[in-house]
């Protein structure tokens, strides 16, 4: 039996296999798990666990220090992308290394999840290489971590991110720490449009710094040739508030509304591909290999 749900921003297929458990199917056949890897469902912030009181505290940093002074410094800084030269792939490689302390649905080293987002999206759209690139690399900007990239502390690179320069939505992961933040109290700052203007459009809004504004920047910067949608996807995949909540979409303009509908068939692999299973990279390699040649030069600044 194939019942139809309408969630706010996907209409997903439930089928119940045998009168058992329900899965989640998405357009492709891609099968959403109920729980996470550490038997809680996903994105759950209060649900009680090891991982529980670190992500918290990990939010409750990250929402007292990113200010919209803090962000215009890191961009300018980060922009001038005078650090490292090297390709996509020793990027993925250098991720072995990261594990990132926001996320409460994995704990594996970052190169896996890369691998299995890729991966899934290219079981369910074969044809559009362009997304699978766009997995494989939509987190590389976690490398702000390491001591070449000047060793960001983890509340300035991974998280969920949001704009600063206007009022926090509530509906952003442990809200009520933005108490803390000196943009809370100023009135050129907290209100619903802020420095912003309606319909403005998101590229003139600054977001919270991290690994997506970041990755945005190292990709087109160096001339990437993929699709539009895929440097949104980038930019704006961990800005749950928007994507998931449909906050802040006073601000969007015509552009971001159409590249908004990728961004959401891709959250779905973003979130629910993270598990146990891995990937064997040299199995893979030579794949990811042929499409980070055909979007990419073979060196990049970052
Ligand atoms: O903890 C996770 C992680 O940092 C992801 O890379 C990011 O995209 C998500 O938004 C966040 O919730
Ligand atoms: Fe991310
Ligand atoms: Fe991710």
């Amino acid at each position: 039996m194939t019942i139809l749900i309408h969630q706010p921003d996907v209409v997903a297929e439930v089928e119940e296999k045998n009168g058992a458990e329900e899965e989640l199917v998405l357009d492709g056949g891609f099968v959403v798990p109920n729980i996470n890897s550490f038997g809680q469902t996903f994105r759950d912030y209060e649900a009680e666990g090891d991982r529980q009181p670190g992500v918290e505290n990990f939010y409750k940093t990250n929402h007292i220090h990113q200010t919209y002074d803090f962000v215009k410094r890191m961009r300018q800084e980060y922009g001038q992308l005078n650090r490292v030269e090297m390709s996509i792939w020793e990027c993925c490689e250098l991720l072995n290394d990261v594990v990132d302390e926001s996320d409460p649905d994995l704990d594996e080293p970052q190169i896996e999840h890369l691998l299995q987002t890729a991966e899934a999206i290219r079981k369910d759209y074969p044809d559009e290489d362009w997304l699978h690139l766009t997995g494989l690399i939509h987190d590389l900007g976690k490398v702000l971590l390491l001591p070449s990239f000047g060793e960001l502390p983890q509340w300035a690179v991974v998280g969920d991110t949001y704009p600063v320069g206007c009022a926090f939505d509530e509906s952003i992961v442990h809200h009520k720490y933005f108490k803390e933040n000196p943009d809370y109290y100023n009135p050129d700052y907290n209100t619903k449009y802020g420095a912003y203007s309606p319909g403005c459009g998101l590229d003139s809004v600054m977001m919270s710094w991290g690994h997506d504004d970041y990755m945005y920047l190292v990709a087109k910067e160096n001339k990437t040739t993929l699709p539009s949608a895929a440097l949104f996807i980038i930019r704006y995949h961990s800005f749950y508030a928007l994507h998931r909540a449909e906050a802040y979409k006073h601000l969007m303009n015509e552009q971001d509304v159409e590249d908004l509908k990728w961004l959401q068939v891709f959250n779905k692999y973003d979130l629910y591909s993270k598990s146990k299973v891995r990937i064997d990279v040299e199995k893979v390699k030579p794949y990811y290999l042929s499409l980070i040649e055909k979007y990419f030069p073979a060196k990049l600044k970052w």
